[in-house]
């Protein structure tokens, strides 16, 4: 197959390179020439313009989007519509908004299909589990490629209609930030608390046989172990924040209680106002961790 990419940077160059070892045939596009050249490098053609790009690829095309959620897809789907059809297949890969997905497949003269991804640039090795939304037909014309982009054929599921990829991976982060602040307050009271621990120890021997190990809990310890116990110069500001701010609005709207997430979204906000609690610090270190986010630090 012959699939179009737009967007790449940390997660786009990663989708190029997967499909590319999977012997699919890559055209890439950026807005960023040198991310281009790196597309290149890795065996891709290269575009450099969307209409470029839409004259490199086979009559029906194969789209995948990479770019930062929100108005970069309207922009992108803007230059595309004029080129796309009813055999074409658009999809989204980045952490759009549900509802801006569904809105998109209504008005996307191709089919199209939202697609949340997680595993970050640092599951990259292992693939990435993707969530997808949008017709049956169009997930399966591209099943190839989200084998190729996944963990393999089991990473990979269709969710149902439009937006129902991106609602189950908005609901994942909401989880992904509970998960963090509870480690981070387990991690505080013992970094508070009566002994003088290791705390890659500690995080060591519960990613070995204890209830609680996990992806997130190796990477407290890879934390600990590159900036030490006390997490060095990390500071306690945790950027970031829509998609849980999303998952808490639609908790409200439809009456569920979600007291971690709103919780752990609070103690996000509250961060920016810099006091130095060690769970934040471990979170902000954590979104580097997964997602290679920048990581404030403290002078
Ligand atoms: N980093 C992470 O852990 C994860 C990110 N995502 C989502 O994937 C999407 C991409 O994220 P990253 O790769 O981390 O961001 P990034 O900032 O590393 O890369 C975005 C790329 O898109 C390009 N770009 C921006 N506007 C463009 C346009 N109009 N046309 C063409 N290229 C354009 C930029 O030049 C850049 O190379 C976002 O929606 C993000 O939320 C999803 C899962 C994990
Ligand atoms: O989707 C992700 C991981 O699953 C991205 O890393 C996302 O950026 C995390 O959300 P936030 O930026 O709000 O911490």
């Amino acid at each position: 197959m012959q699939l179009g990419v737009i967007g790449l940077g940390r997660m786009g160059q990663i989708v190029v390179d997967r499909v590319l070892g999977a012997d699919h045939d890559v055209v890439a596009f950026d807005l960023d020439a040198e991310a281009v050249a790196t597309a290149a490098d890795a065996g891709a053609e290269s575009a450099d313009s969307i209409s470029d790009l839409v004259d490199r690829l086979d009559e029906e095309k194969r789209i995948w989007l990479m770019v930062p959620a929100g108005e970069a897809v309207d922009v992108t789907l803007e230059e595309l519509e004029s080129h796309l059809g009813p055999d074409d297949v658009v999809v989204d890969g980045g952490n759009s908004y549900f509802e801006d997905s569904v809105r998109r497949a209504e008005s996307c003269s191709a089919a199209y299909l939202d697609c949340g991804t997680s595993g970050g640039p640092a599951g990259a090795e292992l693939g990435f589990s993707l969530m997808v939304g949008g017709p049956e037909w169009a997930y399966a014309e591209l099943e190839s490629v989200f084998d190729a982009v996944a963990t393999g054929p089991d990473g990979h599921e269709r969710m149902g209609e439009s937006g129902s990829g991106h609602y189950v991976k908005m609901v994942h982060n909401g989880v992904e930030y509970a998960l963090m602040q509870t480690y981070g307050e387990g991690f505080e009271l013992l970094h508070e608390g009566r002994y003088d621990l290791d705390l890659e120890s500690v995080a060591s021997v519960w990613n070995n046989g204890a209830v609680i190990r996990s992806w997130l809990l190796e990477l407290c310890e890879e934390a600990f172990r590159e900036e030490g116990s006390d997490l060095g110069t990390v500071a306690d500001r945790i950027e970031g924040g829509s998609t849980g701010t999303w998952t808490v609005q639609e908790a409200l709207e439809q009456e569920v209680p979600l007291p971690l997430i709103y919780t752990a979204l609070g103690e996000r906000f509250d961060s920016r106002a810099d006091d130095g609690r060690f769970s934040r610090r471990l979170a902000n270190r954590l979104r580097y961790g997964f997602g290679r986010h920048e990581v404030p630090r403290r002078e």
